[in-house]
């Protein structure tokens, strides 16, 4: 059994996965994490692998840029593998004057400007909003860290270029922590499916004070992130 997106076989994914855009953070991620680790699916160079972190399976898999290929991963994972906990360890834009690069972001809900939940959801809008268990699970490791950290709201958008920089203002008026471009999809799959997700973002770009990262520091720059992404994930 695989599915158009992923050749991996049944019982290859752990109950328990983290995900990132990037295929090659991913890979990054398992082959410095975990031990017994094996490359379960490769399609389209989106590399999925599992391993043992502390002894417990973990999953570590890519989704692609933007909501749209994000969704494919997630639905397929959820309904075809049976994964059933997903932290999502991502890059985003930080908008705000109190938010530096390279802080942490933890999504505790996503606002968007993308459609895919009202076609989802009979038109309305979903609050698209973070497992409280595994938030507050985060938080305690987060506590136990010198991280500089921030919990609210991330703005989930369709363009990584946005045509009007006025609409930051907006957003930072109100509370929005940082901008990326799948939360909104991953906390809705996971509503629609009766799984877990929780996403936390490093601030890679601070889109209002023109600061950014370097391509390879987004690869190489968030294991804070992934090391507490990692001791969450093993509490499911
Ligand atoms: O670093 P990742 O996980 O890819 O996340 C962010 O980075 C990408 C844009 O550069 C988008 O996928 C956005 O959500
Ligand atoms: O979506 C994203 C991701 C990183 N940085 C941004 O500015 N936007």
């Amino acid at each position: 059994m695989s599915t158009p997106h992923i050749n991996a076989n049944p019982g290859d994914f752990a109950k328990t996965i983290i995900m990132s855009g990037d295929p090659l953070r991913a890979k990054l991620i398992a082959e410095t994490y975990l031990e017994d680790v094996k490359e379960v699916t490769n399609v389209r160079g989106i590399l999925g692998f599992t391993g043992k972190y502390k002894s417990k399976d973990i999953s570590i898999m890519g989704h692609g840029m933007g909501a749209p290929s994000a969704s494919i991963y997630f639905h397929e994972l959820m309904t075809t593998y049976g994964v059933k906990n997903f932290i999502r360890v991502g890059s985003c834009g930080a908008i705000s004057d109190n938010i530096q690069l390279k802080d942490l972001i933890v999504a505790m809900g996503a606002s968007t400007d993308s459609k895919i939940n009202r076609i989802r959801f009979l038109d309305h809008d979903l609050a698209a909003i973070a497992n409280f268990d595994m938030l507050q699970a985060c938080i305690e490791v987060l506590k136990t860290t010198t991280i500089n950290y921030k919990v609210g709201n991330v703005f989930s958008s369709d363009l990584f270029y946005r045509p009007n920089e006025n609409d930051y203002t907006l957003m930072a008026k109100y509370g929005v922590l940082g901008v990326e471009m799948e939360v909104n999809a991953l906390y809705a799959l996971a509503a629609e499916h009766q799984c877990r997700a929780l996403a936390l973002c490093t601030v890679t770009d601070h889109i209002t004070q023109h600061e950014h990262l370097t391509a390879d520091e987004r690869r190489t720059d968030l294991h804070e992130m992934v090391k507490v992404a990692l001791e969450t994930a093993i509490k499911f």
